[in-house]
C-alpha cells in the first residue's frame, strides 16, 4: 500500500486515478511514500525519508526546494501545459480589463442603488459612459516574455486577436518553437521587446536567472504608455521599480496575479488572487496528470515530466525491478552490476539516465532482490536511494 499525501486543493478527478486498494491518500501522515500539492511552499515543511516523489499540480516548483531534494533521491514532477490554457484565457481577459475600463464602468452602474427611473438611468449612463472609454488591443503591440507551454498560446492568440506581436526566450525548446505562429516575431533582447510593446506579459519560471528581470534599468526601456502583464511569479518582478514607475508615469499600468500590500488602492493596477490556472479544466488536467506521473514512478520506477530527475521509462518484461539514484560519476552503476553478478542475479534489462549531477537506474532480475543485497547497492559509495518494485 502506497501513502501519499496532499497538501492544498486537489481536484477529485485527480484524487479518484489512485486505486483506493493500493494508495492511501491523505493530508496528514507521518511517513507518506509521495507528495501531492499545488502551491504549498516546501522550503520551511519537514519531508520524511520515506518520501520518494513530490509531484506539484501545476508548472511553477519555485515552491519546492528542488535541488535539496535531489540530492536526497526525491523525483519533483510537474506538469507541463496542464494549466497553460487557463492562464492564456485570464491574460487575454486582462489585456481587455487593462485596455478598456471595464471594471470601473460595470462599479459605477452597480453603485447606482438610488436609480428607480429606467429613462433617468439610461440618460445619465450615456452622458457619464465617456469617462470609461478605452482603446483596443487589435493593431497594437504585444511583447511576450518566455515562449513556453503558456507563452506561446498566449502569443497565438494575441495574433488572431490582430496584435502585433514581438516574442522574447533565450532558451526556447524547439517544441515550443514549432508551436508558435510564424507572424510572432522573434526579439534578440529583452530591452528591443520593451521598447517597442504596448503591452508586456511575462511567462518565464521563477529561478534565479529571471530574479527581478524587470527591475528599474529595463523599465526605463518601456513607453509610458504600456501595461505590464505579471502571470508568471512576484519574484519576476522588482515591484518597488514597478511603483517608482507607475508614479513618475513611465509605466500606464501593472496587471498581476502576485499582488503585494504595496499595490493596494492605486489605480493604475488590476490585483488578482493568483487565479491564473483556477478553472475546473486546469485544475483536473494537472492533478490527472500528476496523479498518473506518481503512480508511474511508484509502481515502475518510470519518470516522465521530472524538473530533476533524467526521463527514464522501461517497459516491465517480467522479472523483479531494481531501481536506483546515484551521484553521476563513474564506477557507480559497475559496482552495483558486480553485487547481483556475486549473487547469480541475472539481468534481463536495465536502462542508465543522467541529468547533471544525478544518475537514475531501472534493472529488471530474473530472481527476487533479497533485503540484504538491496542493503548492499545502498552501501555503493554514491547511491542515494535504492528500491525493490
Ligand atoms: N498565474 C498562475 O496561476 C500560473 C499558472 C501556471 C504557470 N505560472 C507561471 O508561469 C511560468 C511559465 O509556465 P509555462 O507552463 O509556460 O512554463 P514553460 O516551462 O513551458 O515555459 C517557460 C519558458 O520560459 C523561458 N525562459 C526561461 N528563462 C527565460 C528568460 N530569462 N528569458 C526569457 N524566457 C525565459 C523558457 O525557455 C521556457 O520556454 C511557470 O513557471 C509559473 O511560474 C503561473
Ligand atoms: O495551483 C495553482 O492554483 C497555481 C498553479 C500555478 O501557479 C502554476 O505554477 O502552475
Amino acid at each position: 500500500m502506497f501513502k501519499v499525501r496532499t497538501y492544498n486543493q486537489i481536484s477529485a478527478k485527480g484524487l479518484d486515478r489512485f486505486p483506493r486498494e493500493n494508495y492511501e491518500i491523505a493530508s496528514e501522515f507521518n511517513t507518506p511514500d509521495a507528495i501531492l500539492l499545488r502551491s504549498q511552499k516546501m522550503h520551511d515543511e519537514v519531508v520524511a525519508d520515506s518520501v520518494k516523489a513530490v509531484a506539484r499540480a501545476g508548472a511553477g516548483v519555485n515552491n519546492i526546494p528542488v535541488a535539496d531534494y535531489t540530492h536526497r533521491g526525491i523525483v519533483v514532477f510537474n506538469t507541463p501545459g496542464a494549466n497553460a490554457n487557463a492562464v492564456k484565457e485570464l491574460v487575454a481577459s486582462s489585456l481587455f480589463l487593462s485596455s478598456r475600463d471595464i471594471f470601473g464602468g460595470m462599479s459605477y452602474v452597480q453603485g447606482l442603488t438610488d436609480m428607480t427611473d429606467a429613462g433617468e438611468m439610461a440618460k445619465l449612463l450615456e452622458k457619464q459612459k465617456k469617462q470609461f472609454a478605452g482603446c483596443e488591443v487589435a493593431g497594437k503591440r504585444l511583447g511576450v516574455v518566455g515562449l513556453g507551454a503558456i507563452g506561446a498560446l498566449v502569443a497565438n492568440m494575441a495574433v488572431e486577436l490582430g496584435m502585433e506581436v514581438f516574442g522574447y526566450d533565450p532558451a526556447i525548446s524547439v517544441e515550443a518553437a514549432w508551436r508558435l505562429s510564424r507572424r510572432v516575431q522573434k526579439m534578440e533582447n529583452l530591452q528591443s521587446l520593451l521598447a517597442q510593446s504596448d503591452f508586456i506579459t511575462l511567462h518565464v519560471p521563477a529561478i534565479d536567472a529571471t530574479h527581478h528581470m524587470i527591475n528599474a534599468e529595463m523599465l526605463r526601456c518601456v513607453k509610458p504608455s504600456a501595461t505590464l502583464l505579471n502571470f508568471a511569479r512576484e519574484e519576476v518582478v522588482d515591484v518597488d521599480a514597478v511603483i517608482a514607475a507607475l508614479d513618475e508615469k513611465r509605466l500606464a499600468k501593472y496587471v498581476t496575479d502576485f499582488p503585494v500590500p504595496a499595490l493596494l488602492g492605486r489605480p493604475d493596477v488590476l490585483l488578482m488572487p493568483h487565479i491564473g490556472a483556477s478553472t475546473a479544466e486546469a485544475e483536473e488536467n494537472c492533478a490527472v496528470m500528476a496523479a498518473d506521473q506518481l503512480m508511474d514512478y511508484l509502481e515502475n520506477g518510470n519518470i516522465r515530466n521530472s524538473v530533476n530527475f533524467p526521463a527514464t521509462k522501461m517497459e516491465r518484461n517480467g522479472g523483479y525491478r531494481i531501481t536506483f539514484c546515484n551521484e553521476n560519476v563513474p564506477r557507480v552503476l559497475g559496482h552495483v552490476l558486480s553485487l547481483l553478478a556475486d549473487r547469480d542475479l541475472n539481468v534481463i534489462d536495465m536502462v542508465n539516465q543522467s541529468r547533471d549531477d544525478i544518475a537514475y537506474n531501472i534493472i529488471d532480475v530474473a530472481s527476487e532482490p533479497s533485503d540484504e543485497l538491496l542493503a548492499a547497492i545502498r552501501e555503493v559509495d554514491g547511491v542515494v536511494a535504492v528500491r525493490s518494485l
